[in-house]
């Protein structure tokens, strides 16, 4: 029968684009975009020349898609990656057409509630969970906290690493300036989704502003903003999870260590004896809690000069700390870097791009981005 067969080609190929959209990940919500119901249909059709005249082997493919939020960031983003999924169609000539609509209200609630039911059990407190989380504390202010967060998070992205970050320093945020962040997350239904930048999905206060930053910080303690983010935030299940924890020794590791027990505490510290003290107090928390301390990592150590290695704030603090901690804690806390001094960090941090990354976002090739790669490296090894 004419047509018959070009019948059979359509249905095959519809069947065949819906399973390669399956693979297309809302870069968002980490979901593919048929789990979460936004191809709503996909029609095929025999392409044909200006003249009529029916180009073999080519077919036009309209994928009706709805987004969640109309005119999202990301709108782009996902239209390109349907793009590529039909247009590398195997065999045969695909020519995508993309029509953009929206979810309707109750779609959308409906959408959320799931969404939201399934994140009730705190994805990263259920066992065999793919993520480690890395709790980045310091007893005192200034020691590079922040720096060591914000570079070893872009470190793990270019690495390849599907990497989450919270700024939990809520009084003295500073990852959005770090990632040079200007955007508020979006808000679908009441659920947040963290703003992507430098490929690391991150959340701070710092990025609402007025009535907004009071509606997320509704408890009046300090360590509820910690569950609040964990909460209220769509986080999927990245690979990796840091936390900026805010400097001191005390309440943050507290709500830590009950939101994510297997969340793995990492001290920064500087060369000098005095940062070195308070730095041992920040991991001797783990006497009170049960949180495991990962290791000790050594900020400013040394300033490559002219092949000469200065010590400028001394040295022996990291190694003091390691030391004291395994003494006290009775396991290995190792001294897991020992990280230069480096003007870059501040510079070119300060123009909102973490120093570890060329401006194209892969790593630099620089012995700063050598250390965070080590370190990293040796974190999840
Ligand atoms: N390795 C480094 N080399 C050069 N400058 C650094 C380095 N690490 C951090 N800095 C600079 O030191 C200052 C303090 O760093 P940062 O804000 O990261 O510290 P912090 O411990 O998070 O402090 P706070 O908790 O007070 O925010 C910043 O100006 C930062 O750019």
């Amino acid at each position: 029968m004419p047509g018959q067969e070009n019948m059979t080609d359509v249905t095959v190929i519809r069947g065949n684009v819906y399973e390669r959209l399956s693979h297309v990940i809302d870069p968002e919500i980490g979901r593919s975009v048929t789990d979460l119901g936004m191809i709503v249909a996909i029609d095929v059709a025999p392409s044909h020349s200006t003249e009529g005249v029916r180009a073999p082997g080519r077919f036009d493919v309209t994928v009706h898609v709805e987004l969640t939020v109309p005119g999202c960031p990301l709108t782009q983003t996902i239209q390109d990656r349907i793009d590529e999924a039909v247009a590398s169609y195997p065999g045969l000539e695909l020519v995508p057409h993309i029509e953009v609509g929206a979810m309707d209200a109750d779609k959308l609630t409906g959408l959320v509630s799931s969404l939201k039911a399934e994140r009730r059990e705190n994805p990263f407190n259920k066992p065999g969970i793919k993520t480690r989380i890395f709790a980045i504390a310091s007893g005192k202010g200034g020691v590079g906290k922040s720096s060591v967060s914000a570079n070893l998070a872009a470190t793990f992205s270019a690495l390849g690493y599907d990497t989450a970050a919270i700024d939990a320093d809520i009084y003295g945020f500073s990852l959005p300036g770090l990632f040079g962040v200007h955007s508020q997350p979006t808000n679908l239904n009441g659920m947040l989704m963290p703003v992507t930048a430098w490929g690391v999905k991150l959340i701070s206060i710092g990025m609402f502003a007025g009535a907004d930053r009071a509606i997320l910080w509704r408890g009046p303690r300090l360590q509820r903003s910690l569950e609040q983010f964990l909460s209220d935030v769509w986080w999927g299940q990245p690979d990796v999870l840091l936390l900026d924890l805010a400097p001191g020794t005390g309440d943050m590791a507290i709500s830590v260590a009950q939101a994510l027990p297997n969340a793995e505490l990492v001290v920064v510290t500087t060369p000098q004896p005095s940062a070195s003290d308070v730095a041992v107090r920040s991991g001797l928390v783990a006497l009170q809690v049960p949180l495991k301390v990962r290791g000790v990592v050594e900020n400013m150590s040394y300033f490559d000069h002219a092949g000469e290695r200065l010590r400028i704030f001394g040295e022996g603090g990291g190694t003091r700390v390691s030391d004291r901690l395994t003494d006290a804690l009775g396991y290995d806390v190792p001294l897991l870097a020992s990280l230069p001094l480096e003007p870059d960090i501040r510079e070119v941090g300060e123009s909102g791009r973490p120093a570890v990354l060329d401006s194209d976002g892969s790593l630099a090739d620089t012995p700063l981005a050598s250390s965070f790669t080590a370190l990293a490296r040796r974190l999840i090894g």
